[in-house]
């Protein structure tokens, strides 16, 4: 068994070589007095329908800041044989202060390791924040808490129809068991699953509950937190947690496959490996989802693609991070670290309607839409935020929905660009019809988003004046600042 070395240069250091002895003499980005780190490599746990009621158990022997909630673990010895080089390196210009730091991980020669395999070695931040953020790698192996949901990435092909379905404890065993996992230069992992784990389609509020309510309980034990979850509504879960968790102060990741870990070819390992990186190692206070060669924002993120490995994109949204033969971290754009401390936000109301406008559809089934219990609608309209202005019966519906206190937002059925309701006399119709505009923001996060905030028990006004802020980094056009809740 090697030790693992760290290989540090910068252009304005000598080269030092170190010898890692454990994760906690290492430098961390976060603040030290509420971390605290488990002794525990690789365990797992299963969760019933009370999730909640787990507990882990405290080998450091300090007091949580938070209550801690229990947790059967069943302990797993990592093995290393692996090391991590670091190469750091700070050089500064005029106009653009860039600093980038390098991490490569290199196995022994037949260890397995997919990164040996795929060469991906190298993981570097750049941005104008760069020198400010020299400590958003971490150094040291990182803790992180894995939730899984379900989803391909742990499905299993029933053997009599063929069709592939969640099979309870498999992922996990099939995790112990990867030889990167064994590194010691690999984040520690405690992981939890959801039983029976669901095929994302079939997830619910109370699941985005269950998943905000696990970190909000580890919040305090772990450097970050991978969601393994379907891919078909990951985007959805995402943006809804990005509302849900306040002040988010650690990355919060979310993953899954096209083609389940079961299968000889699949690229469920390697986004299972990726995110777990990225949840331990490097700092980043978002809500974000890694596939295929991407870090994406999750409240600006939609699948794309039911079929490429490259399923998901955020359209107005560069990625926080890109993968290929070293991993790129683009802190211009990720997120501050939050000021306030860290908290929940569970209610989501369930009344919201999306609707997809199609050339010449009845009014009537449009009124019938809004006649109901509905409390927020999203309209997905045409190009910057058009809809027919002469069927005087549809901008009547919006209307006298809108004055029964309905919240009406208006989304593009295009990918790309943003609403403006001013551009046209079609979209003029929408505004003077009350709706208020949903900017750049995705379908995916916009009901999320519209959902969340009427579930906060806040006045009409407050809501569409906070439907149109960027409160997550979820739309582009920044407007009204002045309310903060
Ligand atoms: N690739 C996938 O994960 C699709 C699956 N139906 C799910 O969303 O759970």
């Amino acid at each position: 068994m090697s030790s693992p070395i760290i290989n540090k240069s910068s252009s304005n250091s000598v080269n030092s070589t170190s010898k890692i002895h454990s994760h906690h003499e290492l430098n961390h980005g976060y603040d030290m007095s509420t971390h605290q780190y488990l002794e525990v490599h690789g365990t797992s746990t299963h969760i019933t329908d009370s999730p909640l009621n787990i507990s882990i158990p405290n080998t450091t022997g300090s007091t949580p800041s938070t209550p801690s909630p229990t947790l059967e673990c069943n302990q797993i010895n990592n093995s290393s044989n692996s090391s991590v080089s670091t190469n750091s390196s700070n050089s500064n210009s005029s106009n653009n202060m860039h600093n980038s730091q390098h991490i490569n991980i290199s196995t022994n020669p037949g260890s397995g390791n997919i990164f040996e395999d795929i060469q991906i070695n190298k993981l570097s931040v750049s941005g104008a924040k760069g020198p400010l953020h020299n400590s958003l790698i971490k150094m040291n192996r990182g803790n992180i808490f894995i939730i899984y949901t379900g989803g391909t990435l742990g499905m299993k092909r029933d053997p009599i129809s063929g069709a592939l379905r969640p099979e309870p404890h498999y992922l996990e065993e099939q995790l112990s068991a990867l030889p990167e996992m064994k590194s010691l230069d690999m984040p520690v992992y405690t992981l939890t699953e959801f039983n029976p784990p669901i095929d994302s389609s079939d997830m619910e509020h109370e699941d985005w509950v269950k998943i905000a309510k696990l970190i909000e309980q580890n919040y305090y034990d772990y450097d970050g937190f991978v969601v393994l979850h379907g891919t078909d509504t990951m985007a959805y879960t995402a943006s809804a947690l990005s509302f849900m968790l306040e002040n988010l102060g650690k990355p919060v990741v979310f993953t899954g496959s096209q083609i389940p870990f079961a299968e000889l070819i699949n690229d469920a390992r390697r986004n299972l490996l990726t995110a777990i990186i990225f949840a331990g190692k490097v700092d980043l206070p978002e809500v974000c989802i890694f596939f295929n060669n991407q870090l994406l924002r999750g409240c600006r993120s939609r699948k794309v693609d039911s079929w490429s490995l490259d399923a998901f994109d955020s359209p107005n949204c560069p990625p926080l991070a890109t993968l290929g033969m070293e991993i790129n971290v683009n802190y211009d754009i990720v997120l501050n670290q939050p000021k306030g401390r860290f908290r929940v936000h569970e209610e989501i109301n369930k009344n919201i309607a999306v609707v997809h406008l199609v050339p010449g559809f009845s009014d009537d089934t449009f009124e019938n839409i809004l006649s109901g219990k509905i409390e927020g609608l999203i309209l997905q309209s045409y190009g910057s935020g058009n809809a027919p202005a002469k069927k005087s019966k549809f901008l009547q519906s919006i209307q006298k929905a809108v004055q029964r206190g309905v919240i009406v937002v208006v989304t593009s059925q295009c990918l790309r660009g943003s609403v403006n309701l001013k551009q046209y006399a079609t979209g003029k119709s929408l505004l003077d019809a009350g709706a208020i505009s949903g900017f750049d923001m995705t379908i995916e996060t916009a009901a999320t988003k519209l959902g969340w905030l009427l579930g906060r028990g806040l006045t009409k006004e407050q809501v569409k004046i906070l439907m149109e802020t960027d409160l997550r980094g979820e739309l582009t056009k920044k407007v009204n600042k002045k309310l903060i809740i």
